[in-house]
């Protein structure tokens, strides 16, 4: 990033326009860094407020501070007794400790609940320009509306609590420009595969990320949130898309987006957030939209990734040694033989939901598959919304009726399945076609198989028991 610079002087990146926004001072190594929304779930906070007691401290903005239980919450049975001890007190935690500190926080049966990435959009929480932390990777999902979101450790949550600020190194910028337009049964969940199996788990690390070109602007706000949200799969710190009418359109009337005049305020100075024609990244990607297809993970890093045409790859085509050791692991666990063709590989589940993918556009492409189609025999189907109230939301359209008829239950929303930290978890050598954005070894399960696809193709390879694409299946 231009360390120096003069308002209006030097043509500036949005991330750039963003940063420098919030920046309370700065020693020139750090700057600190102003939090306009700070997120919290169970996981890497309960030290943090540890932290806070043992110094004595408040906290700082609790306005700007919002608890959701995710993580650790059943999705069958919702009001379940959690039965790990450990699991169950962790999961009290968040509760007693935004009550100790004033913070609101979303509780099983509060139906604003959901998970982190997928409320602070639904809400209206999250609007272009503003920085938002939380104390999980995925908070890149929100940079889709043009926020710079950012993922941080346990003791940086304990600092933004005690002062709502943090001390960070600039980043550096990428642009990744897709062109053209995504074709029929393709999705941002592809797109963000694809660009992942381009450029490597470490392509973008140390970046913020702007997406910019036709095939981005075509995206919905759901679809720009996968996209964000697997942006960290691939190093960067965060993802953003800069706002325009699709970002202001699913703003409007949210429940804390602003209202009457502020509105009209605030849309215009959104308006004006864009990267400078002229701005120069640190780095430039492109990826040519219109031949992007279906694709589907082999291995068990985000990047090792293919179109669903394709075969599993052989490790000696890998040029570079630790990419050809890496595949010859990942093909071992996850028992696939080079040259199988990805079509023929069996699924003992499927999983729809996550951050990544459990808004109700996601749920709306799972039913589109399965109207009037049964799930294959011994398919076990997770179908776990993103929020309550995209649960409520597919009720409401009547698409938990699509879904009874298929053999799947919708399930009541949390982290679920995509990495298996509630009691949903996968047996040991279960291979599941799943709508989230990891596919480490253990992920869904110890010794369970994860190949992450889009909720159209995690829809189709549960219909047949393999996997699938949509437009695979006969009308
Ligand atoms: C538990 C949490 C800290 C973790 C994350 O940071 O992403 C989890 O959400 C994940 O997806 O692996
Ligand atoms: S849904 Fe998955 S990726 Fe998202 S926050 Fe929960 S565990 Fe992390």
């Amino acid at each position: 990033m231009n360390q120096q610079h003069e308002e209006g002087a030097v043509a500036r990146t949005l991330a750039e326009k963003v940063w420098d926004a919030h920046v309370v001072r700065s020693d020139g190594a750090q700057d600190l860094l102003y939090a306009d929304l700070h997120l919290l779930h169970e996981i890497n906070t309960p030290i943090a407020f540890d932290g806070l007691r043992a110094a004595g401290r408040t906290v700082r903005r609790p306005d700007l501070t919002l608890g959701t239980e995710d993580h650790l919450v059943p999705t069958q049975d919702l009001f379940k007794r959690i039965e790990e001890p450990a699991m169950r007190r962790q999961a009290a935690l968040l509760a007693e400790n935004c009550a100790e500190f004033g913070i609101e926080v979303y509780r099983r049966g509060d139906p604003e609940r959901g998970i982190a990435h997928v409320i602070g959009p639904e809400l209206g929480l999250v609007h272009p320009g503003m920085t938002v932390v939380c104390c999980d990777s995925h908070t890149t999902t929100m940079g889709a509306f043009g926020a710079l979101a950012m993922g941080i450790g346990t003791s940086q949550v304990e600092h933004v609590l005690a002062t709502q600020t943090l001390p960070l190194t600039r980043p550096k910028t990428m642009r990744v420009t897709v062109t053209g337009r995504l074709g029929e049964g393709v999705t941002g969940k592809d797109l963000i595969l694809a660009l992942i199996a381009k450029i490597g788990t470490l392509g973008a690390q140390g970046h913020v990320v702007e997406y910019q070109g036709t095939a981005i602007e075509a995206l919905s706000m759901e679809a720009r949130m996968t996209v964000c949200n697997m942006t960290v799969e691939a190093g960067s710190r965060a993802g953003m898309i800069a706002p325009d009418d699709t970002t202001i359109a699913y703003l409007r009337d949210r429940p804390h987006a602003p209202t009457g005049a502020d509105w009209d305020a605030e849309v215009a100075h959104w308006r004006s957030l864009r990267s400078d024609d002229d701005a120069v990244f640190d780095s430039e990607v492109v990826l040519d939209g219109d031949a992007i297809r279906p694709f589907v993970t082999w291995g068990t890093n985000p990047a090792q990734g293919v179109p669903i045409d394709a075969t599993v790859p052989d490790p000696s085509s890998f040029a570079d040694p630790q990419e050809r050791a890496a595949a010859e692991k990942a093909l071992a666990y996850m028992d696939l033989s080079p040259g199988t063709p990805l079509r023929e590989v069996a699924i003992d589940a499927a999983f729809i939901g996550s951050c990544t993918n459990g808004r109700i556009e996601d749920l709306r492409a799972a039913a589109q598959v399965l109207r009037g189609r049964t799930v294959a025999p011994g398919v076990e189907v997770y179908l776990v919304p993103g929020s309550d109230k995209v649960r409520q939301q597919a009720v409401a359209e009547g698409l938990d009726e699509v879904f009874t008829a298929a053999g799947v239950q919708l399930r009541t929303s949390g982290c679920s399945l995509c990495a298996a930290v509630n009691e949903d978890r996968l047996r040991p050598g279960q291979r599941a076609a799943s709508t989230n954005n990891r596919n480490f070894e253990g992920r869904q399960g110890k010794g369970a198989r994860t190949h992450v696809v889009s909720p159209a193709v995690a829809a189709a390879s549960a219909v047949t028991g393999r996997l699938t694409a949509p437009t695979d299946l006969e009308h």
